[in-house]
């Protein structure tokens, strides 16, 4: 006779772990569920709705796999047993970690798995932008267009300065890129980074933002989203960078004040925008920014690369079996 779902449970010796679905667009990738099931008993969030009774004191970790499932007070205080939440990706300003370490859980991500796919991502916007390869695309394909005008040209990124607001591990690595395109690059960031760091990459510190901006040809925003970067980059900052200058956002859409830079794009306070974050994502399909030809929008694509997601889920597993076994955990997060 088959088992119970009771009795497959109590049989079960890998950790216990609710992740939200497997598949679909929000799902854990199908090809990495071989890995997860090696080291995992995952557990959907379907299933864990039919057998909460059951589950409820089994589950030992959640796999939280681009912001799902959600962690509220009512799951807390259901999973007795939970002991490490993991979180994909590098940015936990979805969590409310003071709730979630009143209840003793530990908190990881995955920092380091994202850094090169964001970097990219955040060189991509800025050539996009600076060689208006969204538009470019447009006339290639246009059935109007009979032939390719000499008077389109876009701006070479070579010799300009690029000003990175946020200088840690995403920051540092568009640094490395843009010295490859011999770009100037200043930097704003709470701390100076140490001397070799900056000469590595030729990177001046501007101690405050109202110094950088009006110097660079193009900001890029790399900070992660806290109660201090909130709005960060509003009107008054928009009025300090040059007409000519593209504010490229890869961090977080909250960091910048959307009104005010849907004004300063009208107006021409700035030349452009390239955002991989907005909020709400997706825009809600009337918005004024998305009828701007100065702006390009992608939809949050810094972590989207086979690599970096199949690194981040291989973290998470480390990092749900060391927490769980009382291990030191290398990407947790305190407080
Ligand atoms: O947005 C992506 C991340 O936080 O890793």
């Amino acid at each position: 006779m088959a088992d119970t779902f009771s009795e497959i449970v109590e049989k079960q010796e890998l950790p216990y772990t609710l992740i939200n679905v497997i598949g679909g667009p929000d799902g854990v990738y199908e090809d990495h569920v071989e890995f997860l099931e090696k080291h995992l008993k995952l557990v959907t969030m379907q299933e864990y709705l039919k057998n909460k009774q059951v589950l409820n004191e089994k589950i030992q970790a959640i796999f939280m796999w681009v912001h799902k499932p959600e962690v509220t007070r009512d799951l807390l205080e259901e999973l007795r047993n939970l002991k490490v939440i993991a979180v994909s990706g590098v940015g936990i300003d979805h969590l409310d970690l003071k709730l979630i370490f009143s209840f003793g859980i530990r908190v990881t991500n995955t920092p380091f798995a994202v850094s090169n796919s964001t970097a990219d991502i955040g060189m991509a916007l800025m050539l996009a932008s600076a060689r208006r390869i969204v538009e470019g695309y447009q006339i290639a394909v246009s059935p109007d267009t009979t032939h390719f005008n000499m008077d389109w040209l876009g701006q070479e990124i070579t010799g300009t300065t690029l000003g990175i607001i946020g200088m840690g591990r995403i920051g540092y690595k568009v640094a490395q890129r843009a010295k490859a395109f011999e770009m100037k690059i200043l930097y704003h960031n709470r701390n100076q980074r140490n001397e070799a760091d900056e000469q590595a990459v030729g990177a001046v510190y501007c101690q405050k933002m109202e110094d950088l901006l009006p110097q660079a040809d193009f900001v890029m925003l790399t900070v992660n989203l806290t109660p201090q970067t909130c709005k960060l980059i509003g009107r008054k900052e928009l009025e300090l960078m040059k007409p000519t200058a593209t504010l490229i956002n890869i961090c977080r859409g909250q960091v910048v004040d959307q009104d005010a830079l849907l004004k300063a794009l009208q107006t021409k306070t700035i030349k452009a925008a390239a955002l991989d974050v907005t909020y709400p994502e997706p825009l809600p399909r009337d918005h004024a920014l998305l009828d701007l030809k100065n702006v390009i929008i992608t939809p949050h694509i810094g972590s989207a690369t086979s690599q970096a997601r199949r690194h981040m889920m291989e973290r998470m597993v480390e990092s749900i079996l060391a927490a769980i076994n009382g291990l030191p955990v290398t990407h947790e997060v305190h407080e």
